[in-house]
């Protein structure tokens, strides 16, 4: 599966997902990483494993309609057939997700539905509770609203800031997004029209 990874900085799931597509049961490769921002973190990652990057900067175009569509033709060029958005902060049109339907993923550092947007970490300290963690979702026009196809549940301790808490949900968004895109990549995991989640069972 010819993938596309879609980043806004560092891109620490960037760095998840290279390693993951370089193991020998990984049937995914990442053909080409695209920046809504020039000069971060993520795209250095992505050159120095020699993978080939394009920065579509959003402040030159004068539409979301414009920038998504030059991100559409650059997916084309590059014969995309699975997105994944790791840690992309811009929000994607209609057309365009549409487009992408069942072949898009983004990564959420909550347990959907509890705390979408923003802020998800704070949001749960803020909240009280106990238990969060991350999800991987099919992108739908609602944002943070998608088929859910990963969960992974992060214990919130006592003694947790804004900063501890969001380093150990790190550390499963790292897990559950390379497990995400081998299911969703192998055909285990699709997204029906009516936009449930269907496991293929063999028989
Ligand atoms: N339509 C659709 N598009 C998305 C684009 C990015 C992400 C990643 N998660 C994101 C969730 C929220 C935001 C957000 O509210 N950013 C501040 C406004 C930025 C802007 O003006 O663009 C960004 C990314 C998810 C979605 C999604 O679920 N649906």
């Amino acid at each position: 599966t010819r993938v596309a990874v879609l980043i806004s900085g560092s891109g620490t799931n960037l760095q998840a997902l290279m390693e993951q597509v370089k193991k020998p049961s990984s049937s995914a490769e990442i053909v080409v990483v695209i920046s809504n921002r020039p000069g971060v973190m993520g795209l250095k990652r992505a050159s120095m494993a020699g993978i080939q990057t394009r920065v579509v900067d959003h402040k030159l175009y004068g539409s979301r309609a414009e920038f998504d569509g030059t991100i559409d033709k650059v997916l084309e060029e590059f014969g995309v057939e699975l997105v994944c958005l790791a840690g992309f902060m811009r929000i994607l049109t209609g057309p365009f997700v549409r487009k992408w339907s069942g072949k898009m993923l983004n990564i959420h550092p909550s347990l959907l539905p509890s705390f979408k947007g923003v802020n998800a970490q704070k949001q749960a300290l803020q909240a009280g509770v106990r238990v969060t963690g991350c999800t991987v979702h099919f992108v739908a026009e609602e944002v943070d609203a998608g088929a859910i196809v990963v969960q992974e549940a992060v214990p919130i301790l006592v003694t947790d800031t804004e900063d501890s808490l969001s380093e150990r949900i790190r550390e499963a968004e790292h897990r559950a997004f390379p497990a995400a895109l081998e299911l969703v990549g192998s055909g285990a995991v699709k997204l029906r029209d009516d936009g449930r989640i269907v496991w293929n069972q063999s028989v």
